[in-house]
Order: structure tokens, then C-alpha cells, then sequence
């Protein structure tokens, strides 16, 4: 077999917040290897698949990887060695066997998530195909539209914002390389906007500016601002997306915001049908909580129409929450996080039921990342469109954009850049 697994190896590197992760390699017996890196969530959802850490206070203040790895170069690595390459669902489930637990908490999600990525790369390199046109076939030409995060508070910043990410979402944009500079011109022109104020410009875990403002609806003000300032037209050209991540504010069933404000579901809901009425918002993700399942319900027949309405935590990416989020119609979009789940075959299958539903789905980085670009050529490979993978500033975010760019140059002519909002009235669609 011309593509089969000779070994896999793993070595810990550290992430963009500090953190030890892992990094795989698996080398196949024709010579080809190929490697990924797995990053890190710090908002996580309560169902995500288990990050494997030794506990080891001694080292990395207990979050070293040596388990992880250990378990890669022992248990996985006999189980996958003898597999073709290119059959990602049968490594897949070979390592999922091979663990036996329902969140992958014996070998660890980030052990298996890292061959799982590796050996896709490794057989896009045996064949002599870029990753995304083996993941996504000859039909993969569209680049996604990208939501990038140029406010960060909740769980990526100490400002005291409750809502963790204030993102620009560059609709009006007829290329991903366009895309790219609007948003760098309303990152800089936001920069010199906190500046003028006397605000911090230094930034949070995704590489927003994290000032400190004296409220969430500032956060919106002021990037309005900056889209004038840059030039653009709010809405047309650049819109808003949020993702307050509300389980960092759920308290026994309510939602405490700074001030001491104690709001409902309900409370949530209009608050937020208030923002959309006052600034150019077209997507909210996590608006409330991951377990607030009819919250949710009310707040997407509320708002549905107006926005995207994005499940994070809710879903983890696991095909599970996902239907009975579609039977709940509680969102009517899903963040997808190759490690929220673990393995590259269980997060198609979670895009499948999205694109099945009719529902949107937006390919996400974590809040701790790696130079490892692996999500732009998926986020190409799935097709739907969208992607969220920070500000665009930090090496491990802009390797993703930068990576698009050469992705969406080596398209040439064929590559498709679409705003996914068109059809909710913000923007026109372009192509080309
Ligand atoms: O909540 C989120 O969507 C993510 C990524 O932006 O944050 P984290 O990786 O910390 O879960
Ligand atoms: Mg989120």
C-alpha cells in the first residue's frame, strides 16, 4: 500500500498564550510526512472533548502534554501504524475505539485531534494535493468571509467587558485578500481611535485591543467609529459579529453583567434586539448560555430573522447537540472546533448536519493557537463560507489569513468570495 503509516511522533510546543500543546508527526512508509499542531480554548463548552494535561505541577504549572504525547508515540501510534493515509474515517475511528470513552478522556482529545490533523496533511502530501483540495475534492473553491476580533474582554482580556469578542466582518469586500485590508485598515484606525482617548491599545488573547470601556455597547460604538474613520460604510462594507460567550456570565439561571445587572434570558434577548437596531450587527454567538436550551428557543424566533444566531458552547461540535439543537431550533448556525470534538472525521460530520439542516457554520480557531493554519484549508474544504480566526495581527492568527490569501491566489480565476449575509440584506454578494 502506497500511503501507508510508518510511524507518528510528538513533541510539546508551546502555544500563543504560553501554554504547552502538542505537535504530531506522522511519516508514512513512501517518506512523505506531514504535521499539525493543536490549539487550546479558554471559554470552553462544559461537553467538549477532554484536553489531556499531566497535573504535573512541577512542570508548566500542571498543563505539560508529556501524557498526551506519551500516548501518541505508544497506544496510537501501534494502532494506526499499517492504515492507508487516505483513510482518514478508519485512523479516525481506530483511535476512537482505541480510547473507549465518550469524550476521548484516556488518550486525550488534543493526542488523537493532532494525528487525526497530521494524517490528513500527510496524505494530501502523498498525493501531491493541497490540503484543502483533498479535504474538499475538486468542487472546494470558495473562501470564507471572515469575522475577525478587534475588541476582546470576557475570558481573553482583563478589561472587565463581560462580552468576549467584538468582531468585523468584512461584507462588502469582492476578494478574501480585500477582505483582509478593510479589516487591517479598520484595525489600525481603531488603534488610533483608543489612542486618541486615552484608551489602552494593548490587546487580549486573540490579539483585539482590550480597553478598558465603560460598557459592552461602547465596545460597538467605537468600532462603528473606526469603520468610518477607515473609510467604509457601516453594515455595506464592513458589519459587526459578537460572541459575548454568556456562559462566562451565567449565574444560577440568570446572567450577571458588570454593575451588578442580573438579566434574564428574556432580558438578554432584548437587549441584544436593541443593539441590532443601533449598530450593523449581522451575527451573535453564545448570546446566552450553554444550558439555557429555551432561552435559546425564544431568542432565535426573536432574533433568527435579523442575524446569524451561532451556537458555540451549545454544540461543541458534536453531531448530538447539533440535532437537537436543529429540532429545538435553538440557533441557526454552528461554530465548528476541530478540538472541541477531536478528530477531523467527526467535525465533517457535524458540517454535514449543518449543511443538511440548511443551517450556517462557521470554521473557528481557539483562543490559544499555533502558527498551524490547518483551519483556513478546511474552512476552503467545507465550503460554507465563513470563518472566525482572530485579529488580524498575531503570527497564529494572520497564518491563517495569510494562508487564505495563497489559497485564493492559487485559485486564480476559479476561486468564489460570497458574502453569506447577502441574502439577509447586508451587503451585495460579490464573486470573482
Ligand atoms: O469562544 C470562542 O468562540 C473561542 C474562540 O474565539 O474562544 P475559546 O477558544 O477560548 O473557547
Ligand atoms: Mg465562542
Amino acid at each position: 500500500m502506497k500511503h501507508q503509516i510508518e510511524t507518528v511522533s510528538a513533541q510539546e510546543i508551546l502555544d500563543s498564550r504560553g501554554n504547552p500543546t502538542i505537535h504530531v508527526t506522522v511519516s508514512l512508509t513512501n517518506g512523505v510526512i506531514g504535521q499539525a499542531a493543536v490549539p487550546s480554548g479558554a471559554s470552553t463548552g462544559e461537553n467538549e472533548a477532554v484536553e489531556l494535561r499531566d497535573g504535573d505541577k512541577n512542570r508548566f504549572g500542571g498543563k505539560g502534554v508529556l501524557k498526551a504525547i506519551a500516548a501518541v508515540e505508544g497506544e496510537i501510534a501501534s494502532a494506526v501504524a499499517g492504515l492507508s493515509a487516505l483513510d482518514q474515517a478508519a485512523i479516525d475511528g481506530a483511535m476512537i475505539a482505541l480510547d473507549g470513552t465518550p469524550n476521548k478522556t484516556r488518550l486525550g482529545a488534543n493526542a488523537i485531534l493532532g494525528v487525526s490533523m497530521a494524517a490528513a496533511r500527510v496524505a494530501a502530501s502523498s498525493l501531491g494535493l493541497p490540503l484543502w483540495s483533498w479535504l474538499g475534492g475538486c468542487g472546494a473553491r470558495r473562501l470564507p468571509m471572515p469575522m475577525m476580533n478587534v475588541i476582546n474582554g470576557g475570558a481573553h482580556a482583563d478589561n472587565g467587558l463581560d462580552m468576549q469578542e467584538f468582531m468585523i466582518v468584512p461584507v462588502g469586500a469582492s476578494s478574501f485578500a480585500e477582505a483582509v485590508r478593510f479589516a487591517s485598515e479598520t484595525f489600525h484606525a481603531l488603534k488610533a481611535l483608543l489612542h486618541e482617548r486615552g484608551l489602552s491599545v494593548s490587546v487580549g488573547d486573540e490579539g483585539g485591543f482590550a480597553p478598558r470601556l465603560s460598557g459592552n455597547d461602547q465596545a460597538c460604538e467605537v468600532i462603528v467609529e473606526a469603520i468610518e474613520k477607515a473609510g467604509y460604510e457601516p453594515g455595506k462594507d464592513i458589519a459587526i459579529a459578537l460572541d459575548p460567550a454568556a456562559n462566562s456570565m451565567w449565574r444560577d439561571g440568570h446572567y450577571e453583567l458588570r454593575g451588578a445587572k442580573m438579566l434574564t434570558s428574556n432580558d438578554m434577548t432584548a437587549l441584544y434586539g436593541r443593539w441590532i437596531d443601533r449598530f450593523p450587527i449581522i451575527s451573535i454567538e453564545d448570546g446566552l448560555a450553554e444550558h439555557d436550551w429555551e432561552g435559546f428557543a425564544a431568542h432565535t424566533a426573536a432574533l433568527g430573522d435579523r442575524v446569524q444566531v451561532v451556537g458555540d458552547d451549545l454544540y461543541v461540535t458534536n453531531v448530538q447537540y447539533i440535532e437537537t439543537g436543529i429540532r429545538r431550533k435553538a440557533t441557526n448556525a454552528v461554530l465548528i472546533k476541530l478540538n472541541q470534538i477531536g478528530t477531523v472525521t467527526e467535525t465533517i460530520a457535524a458540517v454535514d448536519v449543518c449543511r443538511s439542516a440548511g443551517w450556517g457554520y462557521v470554521i473557528s480557531h481557539r483562543s490559544g493557537e499555533t502558527e498551524d493554519a490547518f483551519i483556513a484549508d478546511f474552512a476552503v474544504a467545507m465550503g460554507g463560507g465563513q470563518i472566525k480566526a482572530g485579529a488580524p495581527s498575531r503570527g497564529e492568527r494572520t497564518a491563517k489569513y495569510n494562508r487564505l490569501m495563497a489559497i485564493e491566489r492559487a485559485l486564480g480565476d476559479s476561486a468564489l468570495f460570497a458574502n453569506p449575509f447577502a441574502s439577509r440584506g447586508s451587503g451585495e454578494a460579490n464573486s470573482g
